[in-house]
């Protein structure tokens, strides 16, 4: 089958857990920050350099790809894995969460969601059935269900007819998909903030059965706290043996946020759209580095990060690319704000198989600068 989920360890006071997803393009570790490849590439970055970060799957969207190249450009090159020479794992979203953040002029109906390309203007049509045949031609190992990321705040009639459809859609998807045997299709739960939604959305989900599960319609704008509670009721009900999917999270106290309430998959463009205005997450916080208290600082990004940026060049060198608008300082910033993700990820993981996650969190959190709740 396209994927399967090993659950390795569960933390003995949290939800946390410590997993591994197999997929035709090889193994990722859980919990897992999946760097984000919008348009095939992860901004300034070479597939080597992302292996040495350590990365084992990144994600590319597909509505970006359905308006350009295309997807039968895509799938003419054999399919992204050889177009962008990527052989570790791919997941693709559906587009249907771009359409409403990126084009212009939509209309949902039940059939599917008309829009204006962001790009052209021309009048576009995204359905469930459209997205699986561009996912499918795209080849990504794990590809998501067309849904409606419903809008925040929303009325409960909104949230219910909206949830609703989304499952329908859900089974429109698993009827059009035709790799189920390379390409592992997630269904993506909804259904607001809204607690009985959530479980109606969940059940009506876990009935279609498929091999992994998102979390939808969460970091659009709720509250912290928000949306760790929908998290605390709403991750229990997915299935314990399939991987669990946060979309769009995020910033380091989200991520361990999340790991807490049992979320194994996350990836979010923060760090590496942070990273091109010159903004780093490190260990002893963040650090702005184009703010002239690094004119003369030649010590390096973060103290305790052993990655090329780290060990080769000084704050002040950083902070005069980046003033400067060299390209070269984007992948320098970009470089380090993934290794640094990714790293956090596998002490999260090393922290739950010693059952001392809450531990590590509470270290993070002091040097990061966070309180510690
Ligand atoms: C697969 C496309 N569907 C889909 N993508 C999403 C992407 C998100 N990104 C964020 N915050 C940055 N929230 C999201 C929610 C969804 C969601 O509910 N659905
Ligand atoms: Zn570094």
């Amino acid at each position: 089958m396209a994927v399967r989920f090993e659950l390795l360890k569960r933390d003995k006071h949290t939800g946390a857990r410590r997993g591994r997803v197999y997929t035709p393009h090889g193994t990722i570790e859980t919990p897992v920050f999946m760097p984000v490849g919008t348009q095939a590439t992860v901004k300034t970055m070479s597939p080597e350099e992302l292996k040495e970060i350590g990365a084992e799957i990144i994600l590319s969207n597909t509505y970006h790809l359905f308006l350009r190249p295309g997807h039968d450009i895509v799938k003419e090159a054999g399919g992204l894995h050889s177009f962008m020479n990527w052989d570790r794992s791919i997941l693709t979203d559906s587009g249907g969460f771009q359409v409403f953040s990126l084009s212009s002029l939509r209309k949902i109906t039940e059939e599917g969601v008309e829009f204006r390309s962001h790009l052209s203007g021309e009048k576009l049509f995204l359905s469930p059935e459209k997205a699986i045949e561009v996912e499918n031609a795209l080849g990504a190992d794990i590809i998501m269900a067309f849904d409606e990321c419903p809008p925040y705040p929303a009325t409960r009639d909104y949230l219910k007819e909206s949830l609703e459809r989304t499952t329908r859609w859900a089974k429109r998807c698993k009827q059009a998909h035709r790799r189920p045997h390379d390409q592992a299709l997630f269904g993506i739960v909804q259904g607001g903030m809204e607690r009985d939604l959530r479980k109606q959305s969940a059940e009506e989900l876990i009935e279609l059965d498929f091999p992994g599960y998102a979390v939808g319609g969460l970091s659009v704008g709720e509250p912290k706290p928000m949306m760790y509670e929908v998290l605390e009721f709403t991750t229990p009900l997915l299935p314990q043996d399939k991987p669990r999917y946060l979309m769009g999270v995020g910033s380091p106290d989200d991520l361990f946020e999340g790991v807490e309430r049992g979320i194994d998959m996350f990836d979010c463009v923060l760090p590496t759209r942070i990273a091109r205005n010159g903004t780093c997450m490190t260990s002893v916080g963040k650090v702005v580095i184009r703010n002239a208290t690094y004119v003369r600082d030649w010590e390096k990004l973060d103290p305790n990060c052993d990655c090329y940026t780290c060990r080769n060049y000084s704050r002040a060198y950083i902070r005069h690319l980046i003033k400067a608008d060299e390209i070269f300082g984007l992948r320098l910033t970009t470089y380090h704000n993934l290794y640094f993700l990714v790293q956090t990820m596998k002490k999260i993981r090393e922290s739950i198989e010693q059952d001392r996650f809450l531990a590590f969190k509470k270290d993070f959190y002091e040097a990061y600068g966070y309180n510690v709740g």
